[in-house]
């Protein structure tokens, strides 16, 4: 099949992720530095005339369940005409490695239907679709790098701090988002939404990342124990000179940044001995892509 139209949907890291007090609406207020990384699917899209959705491509979820389906649905739903969009996924990016892969394939999608159809719906309508869809979705409209808060609905641009090479290890192991919730809960690690803490972690941002030492995520410390992987992975890429290490997102997916390609190199090298492992080398962006007209 010919398609017209493709995007780019880049996943992301948490430089810092702190979990905060659970709301009355069931999640939990966090604060935290999101990075849109170069590790991304490339989502293909055509108009159809058979009124109705369709998406190839290699997913553990039904159609109905898919992020890009429901992220279709809405938007068509608002414009009130017929869905006539079929959509194929180049899939890259592991799935629930808390890197946000279905968070911004859902993204990808609203920004790829809302410039075919000549931008029907303001940036306001596209952040609400985004919301009602997941916590980590309304980021990946922005730009590249973020401080964010709330359950993920206060977004608020950042520079991206360049020089760093960023190593992806997913070590094929899903931990579901709820769960970690939950077991950080029974850990006690939940800390106060504070200025002070909130001053704090945007001063080590903006005189320059090259102190680590304020950054941290709190589903780290509460999965530490139960999964070994986490340890073992943090020392090698520590070892190999990582400026830094850490679980991204409420996990199974750890990432170390890197000054130097060749030292993240090495500590790939030595992590591929297990063969469970997914690794990319891969760089910050700085930018959400947009979407292109594919000519032929
Ligand atoms: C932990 C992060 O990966 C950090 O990037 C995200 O905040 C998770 O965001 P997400 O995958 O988009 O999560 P959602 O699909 O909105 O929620 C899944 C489940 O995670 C829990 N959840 C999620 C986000 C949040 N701020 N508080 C929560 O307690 C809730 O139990 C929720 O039912
Ligand atoms: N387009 C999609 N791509 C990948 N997974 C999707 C998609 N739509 C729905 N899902 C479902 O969402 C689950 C989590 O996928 P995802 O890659 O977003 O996890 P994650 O990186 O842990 O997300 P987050 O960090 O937002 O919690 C998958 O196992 C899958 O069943």
């Amino acid at each position: 099949m010919k398609y017209e139209y493709v995007i780019n949907s880049p996943c992301k890291i948490n430089l810092h992720l702190d979990v905060h007090n659970k709301r009355r609406d069931g999640y939990h207020n966090l604060t935290s530095i999101f990075q849109l990384i170069s590790l991304q699917d490339r989502i293909y899209a055509k108009i159809n005339n058979t009124k109705t959705i369709t998406i190839v491509g290699d997913f553990d979820c039904s159609l109905e369940d898919n992020l890009i389906y429901k992220a279709g649905k809405k938007f068509y739903n608002k414009l009130g005409i017929k869905e006539e969009i079929d959509f194929c996924i180049e899939k890259n990016t592991p799935s629930g490695g808390g890197l946000g892969g279905g968070s911004s394939n859902c993204a990808a999608a609203l920004r790829l239907l809302n410039t075919i159809y000549n931008k029907p719906l303001s940036d306001k309508e596209l952040f609400d679709i985004a919301l009602s869809l997941g916590s980590d979705v309304p980021f990946f409209l922005g730009s590249g790098t973020a401080l964010v808060q709330g359950r993920g609905e206060i977004v608020t641009p950042l520079n991206t701090v360049k020089g760093y090479h960023v190593l992806v290890v997913n070590p094929s192991i899903h931990i579901s988002t709820a769960k970690a919730f939950s077991l950080l809960n029974d850990a006690g690690v939940i800390t106060e939404n504070s200025s002070q803490n909130l001053g704090c972690i945007k001063d080590t941002y903006t005189q320059g990342i090259d102190n680590f030492s304020n950054f941290k995520n709190s589903f780290e410390i509460a999965l530490f124990s139960d999964y070994t992987f986490i340890n073992d992975i943090k020392t090698i890429m520590l070892e190999e000179g990582a400026a830094m290490a850490a679980l991204s997102g409420s996990g199974s997916t750890m990432f170390g940044l890197f000054k130097h390609k060749s030292d993240s190199q090495r500590a790939k090298d030595r992590l591929t001995e297990n063969r469970q492992y997914k690794i990319f080398i891969v760089e910050p962006l700085e930018d959400f892509p947009a979407t292109e007209k594919i000519v032929f």
